[in-house]
């Protein structure tokens, strides 16, 4: 059985890796759409699609999971009720969603079964408080994969988001 797994993933961290293993012992394969993909440089979502899908790729790849999972970006449909449609046009079939998001349950509850994932210590493992402490200098790494560490490190994804704070503000503020 092959499951889709959407989410924004600004930035991916170890509640979603800790999502996929837990996915891919319960499912052969997992379809990793990568969401809001024309957003970027704001505050809500600081990295592009092509980083986003690179941070994934790298975390993944560390665990050995890559085999098992298709991955690639999605940009907004113009409606909630096209979203399903737009989804199923670019990816390979799948039988179940993986969500937790009651906007994405709504899309799709009609078509595809809906799995709501266990929760990994959410109140740490969410990436608005991993956006929120990267803003104020905390210390984030332990929160997300090394790769993704790495990653966001080597873009300058750090100065990024302190350089979008002087001209945008967070929704979550
Ligand atoms: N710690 C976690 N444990 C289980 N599921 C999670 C966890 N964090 C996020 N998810 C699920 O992963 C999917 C994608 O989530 P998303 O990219 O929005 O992450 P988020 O941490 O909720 O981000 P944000 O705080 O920016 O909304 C959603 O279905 C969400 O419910
Ligand atoms: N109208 C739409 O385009 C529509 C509907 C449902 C889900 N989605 C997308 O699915 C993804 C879900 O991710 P989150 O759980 O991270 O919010 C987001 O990118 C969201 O925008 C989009």
């Amino acid at each position: 059985m092959r499951v889709l797994f959407p989410g924004r993933f600004q930035p991916f961290h170890l509640g979603h890796l800790s999502v996929v293993k837990w996915a891919l012992e319960r499912f052969d394969e997992l379809v990793l759409i990568v969401g809001s993909a024309q957003e970027s440089h704001t505050l809500y979502n600081p990295f592009t699609a092509g980083e986003r899908v690179e941070m994934i790729y790298n975390a993944l790849e560390e665990e050995s999971l890559y085999k098992k999972v298709f991955l690639f970006p999605l940009m907004e449909s113009i409606s909630n009720k096209n979203w399903i449609h737009d989804v199923e046009l670019v990816s390979p079939k799948f039988d179940a969603v993986i969500t937790g998001n009651p906007l994405v349950i709504t899309s799709i509850r009609d078509k595809y079964e809906v799995i709501v994932p266990k929760q990994f210590n959410r109140e740490k493992y969410n990436s608005t408080l991993i956006r929120s402490m990267i803003l104020k200098g905390d210390n984030w790494k332990d929160l997300v994969p090394y790769p993704v560490y790495e990653f966001i490190k080597r873009i300058h994804g750090e100065e990024r988001m302190v350089d979008l704070s002087k001209t945008d503000k967070a929704p979550e503020d």
